[in-house]
C-alpha cells in the first residue's frame, strides 16, 4: 500500500487529540474526517484503521520505537504491520532490523498485548487461565455488527435489500436478529440505515434485551437507557406494544434516544431524567420488566474502544463498582413482585459481575430475588465483544 504524507499527518493530529489531550478516539476520527472533506474513501478508511490500531498497540509501539516523535511511532508501527517503509527522510532513525530483534526479544505479556501493568495483574487475579486468549482477543479489530429492526422486516430481507446495494453480510447461530458485515464500511450512509431497518450493536449486546423475556403490552423499565441502544431493541421485541420508560442521569443522552425512536417507527419510549432517590421511590412497583444495563469499565468491549486500556484505572474500576452496587440496592424496588430483571455489563471482571449479583443478594435489598440465570460472555470464546447478563426475579 502507497503512503501519502498528508493523510500520516492526519493520524498524528488524531493521536494528538487523544494521547495529549485527552479525548476519545471516536469522536477525534468523526472529526478529523469530516473537517477533510476532500479525502476519498481510501484516504478516510486509512486514517481510521490507523488511528485506532495505533491507539490499540500505543505502549508496545513506544516500547519498540526509537523516540516519541510521531513519525518515528508511526514508522515503527507501520513495520509492525509487516509492511515496507518508504526511502522518506522522516523515516530515516527507524531501524528495521534493531526493531524486529528488539521485538523478538520481549518476553513481558503486558508488552505484548499492549496493556497497563496493572490490567496484566487484574486480569490474570480475576480470570486466571482464561485472561491470556481473552486479552488476546480484545485485541482484535471488531466486526460491524447489524440487528435488524424487526418492526420494519425480518432478517433475510435485510440481508437481500442490502446484497442489492452491493452490501455482503452473514449470519451466525444464536443470535437471530444479528447480520455481521463481510467488509469494513461506513454502513450509516447505506439509505437503509436512514429508513430505520438496522442499528448497530454488536452480537453480544444484542443478547441483553433478549434475555429480558418481554412481552407485548408490559411496562418496561430500561433504567441506565444511555442513548437507548437497548430501548430500541426492547420495544421491537414487545413489537411497539406496551410502555417503556428510559432513565438516565443525563437528559442530553436521553435525547439521542427519541431521533433513533422516530426513525426506527417506535413510539412507546417515554423518557425521564433521574434526579435522585426520589424518582426511584415514585416508581415503586411499577414494572413488570427492569433492565439495568449499567456502567461499567468497559473491559469488554476494548475491540472497539482501544482507548479505554489508557483512560481506565484501579481507581476509577472501583469507583465504577460502588456505582453498580449502589443500583443494585435501590432500583429492583421499581420492579413488581413476579417481575423479572436483568443486570448487564460490557465487562469480563467478576468483580463486576457475578460477585455485584451474590452481594446483592446477600444483601437485605435482595432477599426477595433469585437468580434465574447468568450468562459469562467472553470475546475468545464467542468472537463478539465481552459481556455478562444475570437475569433475576421478584418473588
Ligand atoms: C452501559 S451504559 C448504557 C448503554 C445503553 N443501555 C445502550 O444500550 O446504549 C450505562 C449508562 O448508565 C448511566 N448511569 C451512570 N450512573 C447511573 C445511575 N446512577 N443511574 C442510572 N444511570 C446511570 C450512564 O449515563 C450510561 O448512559
Amino acid at each position: 500500500m502507497k503512503l501519502h504524507n498528508n493523510t500520516i499527518r492526519g493520524v498524528h493530529s488524531a493521536l494528538e487529540a487523544i494521547f495529549e489531550e485527552g479525548q476519545y478516539a471516536d469522536k477525534v476520527i468523526e472529526r478529523t474526517l469530516k473537517s477533510n472533506p476532500k479525502w476519498g474513501a481510501r484516504d478516510r478508511s486509512f486514517i481510521a484503521e490507523t488511528t485506532y490500531e495505533m491507539v490499540r498497540w500505543w505502549r508496545l509501539i513506544n516500547y519498540l520505537s526509537p523516540s516519541k516523535d510521531y513519525w518515528d511511532l508511526f514508522g515503527t508501527y507501520w513495520l509492525m504491520q509487516g509492511n515496507e517503509l518508504p526511502p522518506w527522510e522522516e523515516f530515516a532513525r527507524i531501524n528495521p532490523e534493531k526493531l524486529k530483534t528488539r521485538y523478538e526479544a520481549l518476553e513481558k505479556p503486558a508488552l505484548l498485548e499492549s496493556i497497563p501493568d496493572w490490567m496484566q495483574e487484574l486480569g490474570e487475579k480475576e480470570l486466571g487461565d482464561k485472561w491470556a486468549p481473552e486479552i488476546h482477543s480484545l485485541n482484535e479489530e471488531a466486526e460491524v455488527v447489524l440487528r435488524v429492526n424487526t418492526l420494519k422486516m425480518n432478517r433475510e430481507q435485510l440481508k437481500n435489500r442490502l446484497a442489492a446495494d452491493g452490501i455482503r453480510t452473514y449470519i451466525v447461530k444464536g443470535y437471530p436478529d444479528a447480520l455481521i458485515l463481510e467488509e469494513r464500511q461506513n454502513i450509516f450512509r447505506n439509505p437503509a440505515f436512514k429508513e430505520g431497518l438496522f442499528e448497530v450493536q454488536d452480537a453480544s449486546s444484542q443478547l441483553v434485551a433478549a434475555a429480558l423475556a418481554v412481552e407485548p403490552g408490559m411496562r418496561v423499565i430500561d433504567a441506565c437507557a444511555g442513548a437507548g441502544g437497548k430501548t430500541l431493541h426492547l420495544a421491537a421485541l414487545m413489537e411497539n406494544k406496551g410502555k417503556i420508560l428510559s432513565m438516565d442521569l443525563g437528559e442530553w443522552k436521553l435525547q439521542q434516544t427519541k431521533l433513533r425512536a422516530r426513525r426506527n417507527g417506535i413510539d412507546i419510549i417515554e423518557r425521564k431524567v433521574i434526579e435522585g432517590s426520589k424518582t426511584i421511590k415514585r416508581l415503586k412497583e411499577s414494572a413488570d420488566r427492569l433492565l439495568l444495563d449499567v456502567p461499567c469499565s468497559g473491559m469488554g468491549v476494548l475491540r472497539r474502544n482501544p482507548d479505554t486500556k489508557w483512560k481506565l484505572s484501579p481507581e476509577s474500576i472501583a469507583q465504577v463498582q460502588e456505582t453498580q452496587q449502589e443500583i443494585l440496592q435501590s432500583y429492583p424496588s421499581m420492579l413488581k413482585k413476579g417481575g423479572q430483571m436483568v443486570y448487564a455489563t460490557c465487562s469480563i471482571l467478576p468483580s463486576e459481575n457475578e460477585k455485584q449479583i451474590q452481594k446483592f443478594l446477600n444483601s437485605e435489598a435482595g432477599k426477595e430475588f433469585e437468580l434465574l440465570e447468568e450468562q459469562r460472555v467472553l470475546a475468545h470464546e464467542s468472537g463478539f465483544d465481552g459481556f455478562y447478563i444475570a437475569r433475576l426475579m421478584k418473588k
